[in-house]
């Protein structure tokens, strides 16, 4: 069982504190929102834990959702923020994880809300917590991929920013190795006028080429189907960012421990194949760029623990 540090409690305003987020249980008890007293909002599904809505202080939405997207827990959430572990895409190859579904079985499987909390000094910030353990799996997962595991997810929201971090523990006597990757759909305006910095003199895996090993060359702009996997040169502390033409940020995504940047536009074709992306142009309106640890396996032993963080600033849309 995964612990319940910070169980739902009931919401009260005590006179004379601050104004308090407020966090709500609805969609008979599927889904979890809140909204700090900056108007700042999110909405997570308990399934895959994923973050579907994040609007700032202005109501803007910051992640893009497709329109087609299943969201009564029949398949992954198309946008948002899915949650890939313990394979990123799909591994036929490696023994332990070979007979996954593709990104693996958190993004498809119902987590547990563990609880918020706030702080009284900080009236403008609410974390959300959610638990995954083996016990969560249904019996073909389990059989699929049979490690005892715990994942503790956190979901902070803060005025002007959003954080997730995962602890996943090794419950088990036996080590296991995984990938884990935070899938996050950015909403932009237009991707074909915006571009993507930092990345510069980055080693990546190309897999719209064959996997092809490349070197970025300046920043990366969108201008047909991109799929690839940077090792960013700078380490997960030098902000990847999504800039407009003057260069102003657009988001700015730091990262703790996970050492690649995966950068996802399926561009026209690929979004008509997609039969849940919608509207079909909504790829114009979109950008992932996902921060994991995918390149390679991380081995996790008996007892032991990884922990990786993103914490994604918007500038204006
Ligand atoms: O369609 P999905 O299983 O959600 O995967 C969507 C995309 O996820 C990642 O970005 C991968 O690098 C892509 O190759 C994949 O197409």
């Amino acid at each position: 069982m995964v612990d319940r540090p910070n169980k739902p409690s009931a919401l009260v305003s005590t006179p004379g504190l601050p104004p308090q987020a407020q966090v709500t249980i609805s969609h008979n008890n599927s889904r979890v929102s809140a909204v700090l007293p900056t108007g700042d909002s999110i909405e997570v599904l308990l399934h895959g834990a994923t973050v579907i809505s994040w609007k700032d202080s202005s109501g803007e939405e910051r992640l893009w959702l497709s329109e087609a997207s299943a969201l009564d827990g029949s398949k992954a959430v198309r946008g948002g923020i899915p949650l890939v572990f313990p394979v990123f895409g799909t591994a036929p190859d490696h023994p332990a994880v070979g007979q996954l579904p593709q990104h693996g079985f958190a993004r498809i499987t119902r987590w547990e809300f563990l609880g918020k909390s706030t702080s009284e000094a900080a009236s403008d910030s609410v974390k959300l917590d959610f638990g995954l353990s083996s016990e969560n799996l249904d019996d073909k997962l389990r059989s699929q991929w049979n490690y005892k595991f715990g994942i503790i997810y956190s979901v902070t929201l803060e005025r002007n920013s959003l954080s997730t971090s995962l602890v996943i523990t090794n419950e088990g006597d036996e080590p296991f190795e995984f990938q884990t990757l935070m899938h996050t759909y950015l909403r932009v305006k237009d991707i074909t006028s915006l571009q993507i910095n930092n990345l510069e003199n980055s080693p990546y895996v190309d897999k719209v080429d064959n996997l092809t090993s490349k070197t970025q060359d300046g920043p990366v702009t969108i201008t047909s189907e991109t799929d690839r996997v940077y090792t960013p040169a700078g380490g997960p502390k030098v902000p990847i960012v999504v800039a407009d033409a003057s260069g102003q940020a657009v988001y700015s995504v730091v990262r703790d421990t996970l050492d690649d940047v995966v950068i996802w536009n399926p561009h026209e074709a690929k979004a008509n194949s997609i039969g849940d992306f919608a509207p079909k142009d909504g790829w114009r309106n979109m950008i992932c760029v996902e921060a994991g640890a995918v390149k390679g396996w991380q081995r996790l032993e008996a007892g032991d623990a990884f922990e990786g963080a993103q914490v994604i600033t918007p500038g204006p849309l």
